[in-house]
């Protein structure tokens, strides 16, 4: 069945959302952003059939409406939507970083005709705004559904039916269960992140050399301090007691750790670091959490024009398709690894084959 569905906020999710959905096919895609420059792009680039600048004339003509918009700006329209006049049922559902706010304001709405389902595809970027917008977003990513009222759970596949377009997998989660989970997995480590970059700066003035050697290591763990700032902000304000908690909890860790190095008890720190290790390569093997399961390659490669060209080709012409692909350092003339994720062993196991066949020194990852 064709619904229309109304995406509020055309950024970097919403954008996404509208694209996956839209080039589906199976629904109507209409969309409204405060941004006329946003509208227009979303419109350009085929992610929305049409646009519309006035909130509620597009939600007078939806069955489902997404809001995509940061968690304060969502919560007002919410309050919009609540104050308005429907002639059917309509679904409002929304991409919040943090659940129980948004629900706390669900269980407020006094309108009968909205059915609000609480969503959160745990998938994103550091990147911000339409441009950033991608259809394959979502593909094999965990989309957390929280209906709460006995009327919003019956109308939860009403809802998967539009979202399973993406690709993604659903979860139903209790919102405060959600809030906790985000808390420790997402939102604390982007705190932990802007830490290392504000610790790493503070030491420059003593070396300014040292934005040279941040290798491998430093980007890994820091790229996600990279984001959106006022997104991320909004998000620990919505979590903040979970975030507290968290801290506290964390400068006891260091605590104990900073006790680890400074008696220099070396069984305990490697057993620190082993389980640590051991926890974090499980992670992708056993689809546990948020983290999608890939299977990992390492191939060395030479700096020089279309190195990485013909290794994606070679896996291309056996159609295996390639989920994610990382260089994870290059300098002029000296080789460099890419990382490729691939979806199957089996897919890494015959990648593994073909480019050690081709003359590509390559690792795969054993945990
Ligand atoms: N970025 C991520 O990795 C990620 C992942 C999952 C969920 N989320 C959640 O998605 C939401 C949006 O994040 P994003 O990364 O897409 O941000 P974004 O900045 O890329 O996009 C936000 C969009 O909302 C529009 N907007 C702002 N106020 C509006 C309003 N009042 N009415 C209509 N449009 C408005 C902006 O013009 C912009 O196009 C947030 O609630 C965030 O918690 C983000
Ligand atoms: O990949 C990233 O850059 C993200 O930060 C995505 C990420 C995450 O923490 O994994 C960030 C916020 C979300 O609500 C969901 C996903």
């Amino acid at each position: 069945m064709t619904r229309t569905v109304l995406i509020a906020g055309l950024g970097l999710i919403g954008g996404s959302l509208a694209k996956g959905i839209a080039l589906a096919g199976q629904d109507r895609v209409i969309g409204y952003d405060v941004n006329a420059e946003t509208l227009e792009y979303a419109c350009k680039n085929d992610l929305i059939h049409k646009s519309f600048s006035n909130f509620k004339q597009a939600a007078r003509q939806s069955d489902i409406i997404i809001l995509a918009t940061p968690i304060s700006k969502t919560i007002k329209l919410m309050q919009e939507l609540n104050s308005m006049v429907f002639k059917h049922d309509v679904i409002v559902s929304d991409v919040a970083s943090v659940k129980s706010s948004i629900i706390k304001e669900a269980n407020l709405l006094s309108n009968d005709r909205i059915i609000f389902i609480g969503g959160h595809p745990m998938a994103g970027s550091h990147k911000k705004g339409v441009t950033a917008a991608k259809e394959h977003l979502f593909e094999n990513a965990i989309y957390v559904l929280t209906p709460t009222t006995y009327k919003s759970k019956t109308k939860v596949d009403i809802l998967k039916e539009t979202l399973k377009q993406t690709k993604s997998h659903f979860v139903i989660l209790d919102p405060t269960e959600h809030d906790e989970m985000t808390g420790v997995i997402s939102h604390f480590p982007h705190l932990i992140a802007s830490a290392l970059v504000h610790q790493a700066k503070s030491w420059e003035s003593a070396h300014p050399y040292l934005p040279h050697l941040a290798a491998g290591g430093f980007r890994d763990i820091t790229r996600i301090a990279s984001s959106n700032p006022e997104m991320w902000q909004d998000i620990f304000y919505h979590n903040r007691a979970k975030m507290v908690h968290l801290l506290d909890e964390w400068i006891a860790e260091m605590t104990s750790l900073k006790e680890l190095v400074e008696r220099n008890k070396k069984q305990h720190m490697i057993a620190y670091l082993q389980q640590a290790k051991d926890y974090r390569d499980g992670l992708g093997q056993t689809k546990k959490g948020a983290i999608p399961s890939f299977y990992d390659l390492y191939i060395d490669i030479r700096d020089k024009p279309g190195a990485i060209a013909s290794v994606v080709q070679l896996l291309a012409n056996e159609q295996i398709s390639i989920k994610n692909l990382q260089i994870l350092e290059i300098r002029d003339g000296i080789n460099g690894a890419l990382r490729l994720s691939v979806s199957t062993l089996e897919d890494q196991k015959q990648s593994y084959h073909l480019l050690q066949k081709d003359g590509f020194e390559t690792m795969i990852e054993t945990s």
